[in-house]
């Protein structure tokens, strides 16, 4: 079988193109080509799919092999999968996920795409839709107890369950200790991607994740999202922010009158190989 291997922002996986191949047991595949060691190496497996609504399909599995909503970095790699591959000749493009249907405008250069801007719908809250805030609404934000210790935390969904935690210094943050223990959190039943952030200046601020099904990762572009939604209503950045994360940078704006987060950043293809 045919794959290909991608990263955004160094967030990693391994792309399938299901308009040519047939994956029997995708969670399985995951599980085996995610493996560092015995596998390609990767944060999980993307399958690329027709779909009879948008123009491609995305399926994202985590390397766990539990299937999460939507991907980020993986819908960027997608757009770039589909266009440099000659399966599409469109730069604006739709791409059905379990979270819905995302439309992505694609900068080329030398023919091949090089710049995604994702538009990722808008967040949810809890389980309520995020109405449009006003700066006088009050803070929204939760105390949680983890593992003994209090934290800050903002839970937004991009379609996929984020925990935003607010943190004074995330460089020297014992991450696979309190990573694990926010994931499993009794609070969360469906398992959360966890984002610690550390607030900048008021148009950056810098994250680590820990993602669910995963552990860490150099980047995650719902987190980045969700962050900055997160810090948005938090008043504590203004509605774009440059999301620095270990394996790069996103730009992420939240048009809060058409309630759409724009998330833009990079898509790099690393290389093509077949599994036997
Ligand atoms: N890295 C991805 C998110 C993966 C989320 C996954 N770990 C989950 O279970 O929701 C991103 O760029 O958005």
């Amino acid at each position: 079988m045919k794959f290909t291997k991608m990263q955004g922002i160094g967030n990693d996986y391994v792309y399938m193109n299901c308009l040519e191949e047939t994956v029997e047991d995708p969670a399985a595949l995951a599980v085996q080509v995610s493996d560092r060691h015995f596998g390609v190496g990767s944060d999980g497996l993307i399958l690329i799919n027709p779909s009879k609504v948008a123009d491609f399909e995305m399926a994202m599995y985590n390397a766990d092999g539990s299937r999460s909503e939507m991907c980020g970095n993986g819908i960027r790699c997608v757009a770039k999968y589909v266009y440099d591959y000659g399966l599409t000749d469109k730069t604006s493009i739709s791409i059905e996920t379990l979270a819905g249907i995302k439309y992505l405008d694609l900068t080329v250069e030398n023919g091949k795409v090089s710049l995604i801007k994702v538009d990722m719908g808008s967040p949810i809250l809890g389980a309520k839709e995020i109405p449009i805030i006003s700066e006088n609404d009050q803070v929204v934000s939760e105390t949680i107890l983890v593992d003994g210790t209090e934290y800050r935390m903002t839970g937004v969904s991009m379609g996929n369950p984020h925990a935003v935690v607010y943190m004074e210094d995330v460089t020297n943050l014992d991450i696979e200790k309190i990573g694990p223990k926010f994931e499993n959190h009794e609070r969360f039943p469906r398992r959360i991607n966890t984002e610690f952030v550390r607030v900048i200046d008021r148009k950056t601020v810098e994250m680590r994740v820990w993602e669910r099904g995963a552990g860490e990762t150099l980047a995650c572009g719902t987190g980045a999202c969700a962050v900055a939604v997160a810090c948005i209503l938090n008043h504590l950045t203004e509605d774009e922010v440059t999301v620095k994360l270990l394996g790069g940078d996103l730009i992420i704006q939240w048009d809060r009158e058409k309630n759409k987060v724009y998330m833009t950043g990079p898509a790099v293809t690393v290389f093509d190989g077949e599994l036997y």
